[in-house]
């Protein structure tokens, strides 16, 4: 049996629907921003919260589990400024009481959803994973520091890991019958495919005077399955024993600007959206692309979805909402 912390989530309910089609999975989430629809009716779904420490002994007494993939975390940058507090209480707080569980179990194997949000503002083309960690903002520090407690409980405990520091998520499963649903919504595609589809005014784009070519900021988006793929190797490779400790990065490798996302939505979607330039948002890099050949050249994962096939499964969930 494999535990899924944050199960109902957007990422987190991807990878359920593509794990139960080869294990039994138990799904642990306080549905703070989750869902109870999102979850794959084969797997047998907990609500509950991972910092409390007797949900996460009663999930171990039920169920025999032989894995922890943690993807329960808040995830907003700018939140994150404004509100250290509630980040480092549940991203490093919680976290810490689910590997003391894991660790009073004998559960020793670990799969950490991380973020590009942990190299800063590195000062490469491509980050790859031997690029300086220096987090610029509280989210990323809170994530980092989950890496190292478990670089330390490898060194002392014996605990099998992987970090995965994804990129930005976008896109929905091919069904459309999950995709990316957080209330409010602040990720950049779907703000603007919402906005084109009516239910938003406009879009703001934040900033326009970054060292970039054309000013705005730039990210390598990568689809939610090509994701939930990589989670699976990951799996494999703990479950089989060939891998002990690894961290991998998740991108596309490929780089695009909020003003080339706004164009390839319009392309995508034939609608033409109303435009605004705004400030800065606090805390944000002027430009996050991965390289990501470890993963190829260890799992021999790579990503299958390029950006317009990530914004048109995007684009069919959302039309699917209305
Ligand atoms: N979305 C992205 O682009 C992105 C990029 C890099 C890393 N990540 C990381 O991936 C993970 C998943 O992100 P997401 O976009 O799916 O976020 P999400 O908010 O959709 O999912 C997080 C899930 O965790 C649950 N949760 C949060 N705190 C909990 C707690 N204390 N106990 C139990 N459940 C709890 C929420 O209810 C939710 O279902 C996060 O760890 C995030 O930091 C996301
Ligand atoms: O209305 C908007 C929303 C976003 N942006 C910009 O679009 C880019 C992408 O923003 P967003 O979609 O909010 O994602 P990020 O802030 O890049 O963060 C995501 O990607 C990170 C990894 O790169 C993860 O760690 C985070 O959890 C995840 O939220 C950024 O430059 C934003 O400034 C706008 O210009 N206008």
């Amino acid at each position: 049996m494999i535990l899924v912390v944050g199960g109902a989530g957007y990422i987190g309910s991807h990878f359920v629907k593509e794990l139960v089609k080869t294990q039994e999975v138990v799904v642990l989430d306080n549905l703070s921003t989750g869902h109870r629809w999102a979850v794959d009716e084969k797997a047998i779904f907990v609500e509950g919260d991972l910092g409390h420490a007797a949900t996460v002994q009663k999930v171990f007494d039920t169920y025999e589990i032989e894995a922890v993939l943690h993807f329960a975390a808040f995830s907003l940058v700018g939140e994150s400024v404004a509100d250290p507090l509630k980040y480092y209480e549940n991203n490093v707080g919680a976290t810490l009481n689910l590997l003391k569980m894991m660790q009073q179990n004998s559960i020793d194997k670990f799969i950490f959803s991380s973020t590009a949000a942990t190299y800063g503002m590195p000062d490469v083309e491509r980050i790859d994973e031997s690029t300086p960690t220096t987090p610029i903002n509280p989210y990323g520090r809170s994530k980092l520091i989950v890496e190292q407690m478990l670089a330390d409980f490898a060194d002392s405990y014996g605990m099998k890991y992987v970090i995965l520091r994804y990129f930005n998520a976008a896109g929905a499963h091919e069904t459309a019958e999950i995709g990316e649903s957080h209330s409010p919504e602040t990720h950049l595609i779907p703000l603007i495919l919402q906005h084109l589809l009516g239910q938003r005014e406009a879009i703001s784009v934040f900033g326009t005077d970054y060292a970039t070519p054309d000013g705005t900021c730039i990210r390598d988006y990568i689809h939610v399955m090509d994701l939930a793929h990589a989670h699976i190797l990951a799996l494999e490779g703990l479950l089989g024993d060939t891998i002990t400790t690894a961290t991998y990065n998740l991108g596309n490798s490929f780089g695009y600007s909020v003003k080339e996302i706004i164009a390839m939505c319009e392309s995508v979607t034939g609608r033409q959206a109303n435009v605004q330039y705004v400030e800065r948002r606090a805390g944000d890099p002027a430009m996050l692309v991965a390289n990501a050949e470890k993963i190829y050249q260890e799992l021999g994962w790579q990503a299958r979805m390029d950006l317009q096939g990530i914004i048109e499964s995007a684009w069919a969930w959302h039309q699917k909402q209305l």
